[in-house]
């Protein structure tokens, strides 16, 4: 793809729209229901203003974090979607190897459109997390593990909150070829457990080598109950509201569920992130890094993996300048008083 890359992050989001099949995009954009959470993932970064402080040396900026004790480079992290090859026939690997390019990490969601041996092979030097589920025979789940073990990748991330698949207007009628699940086939077919429990995360924890994240928590209650399952970390995440419409958006949820975790585990969050200062505010909250989702998919969209490492960029650039302009050095040293709710808002 030599075309130009887009210059701003809504613009990759037009162009995807532009490229992209109607079926697909539907599948990728839409949500559960109404929408609302959707709308509100957004709106609920937008609905906080920054302090801005000024005349403070800012020449050094840094904007690395920790994330599962490993200094990294900066925060952004690829959400787990599935089937990447619908967005572009490069697929997980195109997007594994954009964001390895950009320092970021990548997911791969366990309904990849390629198999994770592939991606690993492909997509060696990026830092690699799996994907998984508690699935209703324990065995694929034990099997997906080795797999993760087996291919280099550095942590599990396992959905909690899909004990059944959400409803989704927009999608419903949407028409697209599913490209199955390759890196599933050879495993038997894959399919949601309804009566998943703590009791299984905690198994999970005790047997699985790897650090264990638990994606898709918006209570405190069970922020506190993933750290006492053994969770190196957590994801406060609605599914991008793909699961239940008018849950709380996670720039809502997120605050409580930092007081009740008190740095013991890693906080990460996800949905509605479209912009750095998104990114500022949801660390200033307390969260140790962030995933993103749809925007990505657009960056693979338009332009593969050069897209994806693009989109990463543009994010990175619209961090770097928000810190110098709000007169702030370090993106890990963003304190919560940086934030407040915004008159525009009230
Ligand atoms: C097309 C698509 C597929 C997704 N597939 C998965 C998945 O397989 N597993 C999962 O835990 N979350 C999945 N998600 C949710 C994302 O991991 C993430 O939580 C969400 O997209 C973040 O919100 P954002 O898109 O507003 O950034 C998917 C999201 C999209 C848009
Ligand atoms: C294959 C689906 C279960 C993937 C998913 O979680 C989603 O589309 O939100």
């Amino acid at each position: 793809m030599t075309s130009t890359l887009p210059l701003t992050l809504p613009e990759f989001a037009e162009r995807a729209a532009e490229v992209l099949p109607d079926g697909v995009l539907r599948y990728f954009a839409g949500a559960a229901g109404d929408e609302i959470t959707l709308a509100d993932n957004v709106v609920a970064w937008q609905r906080l203003a920054l302090r801005q402080r000024v005349l403070v040396d800012v020449s050094k900026r840094d904007l690395s974090v920790e994330i599962l004790g490993v200094r990294r480079p900066h925060p952004v992290i690829m959400a787990p979607m599935a089937w990447q090859t619908l967005a572009n026939p490069g697929g997980e690997i195109a997007a594994a190897q954009g964001i390895g390019a950009a320092g970021g990490i990548y997911t791969m969601s366990c309904w990849a459109s390629q198999h994770a041996d592939d991606v690993a092979a492909q997509a060696a030097d990026t830092t690699r997390w799996m994907h998984i589920h508690i699935f209703p025979d324990r065995d694929i789940t034990q099997r997906l593990v080795d797999r993760a073990v087996r291919g280099g990748f550095e942590a599990l991330v396992l959905t909690a909150d899909q004990p059944v698949a959400g409803r989704r207007d927009r999608s419903m009628r949407a028409q697209f070829a599913r490209p199955g699940s390759p890196n599933l086939a050879d495993l038997a077919p894959g399919s949601l457990e309804p009566a998943q429990t703590w009791e299984d995360v905690a198994e999970l924890v005790t047997s699985s080598p790897l650090p264990v994240i638990v994606k898709g928590l918006l209570e405190p209650g069970d922020a506190e109950l993933a750290i006492q399952a053994g969770a190196a970390g957590i994801v406060v995440s609605n599914h991008g509201a793909r699961q239940l419409d008018t849950v709380l958006s996670t720039a809502s949820a997120l605050p409580a569920v930092v007081e009740q975790v008190a740095g013991r585990v890693d906080v990460l969050v996800d949905g509605g992130i479209r912009r750095g200062s998104d990114i500022v505010k949801a660390l200033a909250l307390g969260a140790d890094a962030v995933l993103i989702g749809r925007p990505l998919l657009w960056g693979l969209a338009v332009g593969g993996a050069d897209g994806v490492r693009h989109s990463v960029e543009l994010y990175l650039k619209e961090l770097d300048i928000a810190l110098a302009v709000l007169g702030v050095t370090s993106a890990a040293e963003l304190e919560p008083s940086i934030v407040l709710p915004a008159p525009w808002s009230a």
